[in-house]
């Protein structure tokens, strides 16, 4: 069984935290990593810079810039894994990247060394479910979660996207792009309860999520609570002190205070 599943059935956390790997540096994306598994998260999305990220609002396109100014590549990607898992880190973590990067480097190959790299889950927001069957079945074999998006449409649909999920479903709260909303329609609440109806897996919300009281509300209502956006403002707001050696151990904790007070009732 992998980190994810097991970490869905512990029901200790809820937070899926998304950073952008390489934003401000790769030195400072491990140590993230290692103050996100220390404060306590269901497992963390690493997102891969990728320079027409279509799905993302604007505060991760600039997250994205960041990290491709550095030269940050899928490859980077897969090296974080591999080094986290070396320091010992165990929390499960999820690689997040747009489907260009994927084809390139071949689903077979990436499967097998995201695997090999210490990876549980992937996610590539922009390869549609029609087109995932043969990337589902290298993922199925290898133990790597492929965990489907699904967004507020037809009952039908959903269906046919929760049937084949691996890991969990990730239920995108609104159309429309990533980004911090301040509030969120009822419509919500009934679409979760229709996938969790039909999830044969555990479901976790995302999409604007971006305050303590959204995370308790959500809580109540899936298994995880994505936060991408409002963390990746907060690092970007601390991106001079986390560069720095010197300022860099009171910024890790002031991320951890940020993700603290997520975890607020
Ligand atoms: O940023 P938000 O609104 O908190 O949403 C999570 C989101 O950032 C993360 O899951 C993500 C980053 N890039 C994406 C592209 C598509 C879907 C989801 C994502």
């Amino acid at each position: 069984m992998n980190r994810l599943t097991e970490a869905f059935q512990r029901k200790e956390e809820v937070l899926i935290p998304f950073i952008s790997c390489g934003d401000p540096s790769l030195d400072v994306t491990r140590e993230l990593i290692h103050c996100l598994a220390e404060e306590g998260v269901l497992a963390i999305e690493l997102g891969v810079p990728f320079s027409d990220p279509i799905a993302d609002g604007p505060v991760i396109q600039a997250a994205s810039e960041r990290a491709l100014e550095n030269g940050v590549t899928l490859v980077d990607a897969l090296e974080m894994g591999k080094k986290v898992r070396e320091d010992g880190v165990e929390v499960p973590l999820i690689l997040f990247t747009y489907a260009n990067p994927v084809f390139q480097y071949g689903l077979a190959a990436l499967v097998r060394d995201a695997v090999a790299a210490g990876f549980d889950g992937i996610i590539v927001p922009d390869l549609p479910f029609e087109e995932s069957e043969e990337l589902r079945q290298y993922g199925q074999k290898a133990g790597l979660a492929v965990i489907p998006l699904v967004a507020p449409t037809s009952r039908q649909r959903i269906a046919d996207i929760v049937a084949s999920a691996q890991g969990f479903v990730y239920c995108v709260s609104s159309l429309g792009t990533t980004g911090m909303r301040h509030g969120f329609s009822g419509e919500v609440d009934e679409f979760l309860q229709t996938v969790r109806s039909l999830s044969p897996v555990p479901i976790a919300i995302g999409f604007g999520i971006s305050e303590s009281k959204h995370v308790a509300h959500f809580r109540k209502r899936t298994d995880g609570v994505v936060v991408g956006s409002a963390l990746v403002k907060r690092i970007g707001e601390l991106q001079s002190s986390l560069v720095s050696e010197n300022s860099r151990k009171r910024a890790l904790s002031e991320v951890k205070a940020f993700v603290r007070q997520l975890k607020t009732e």
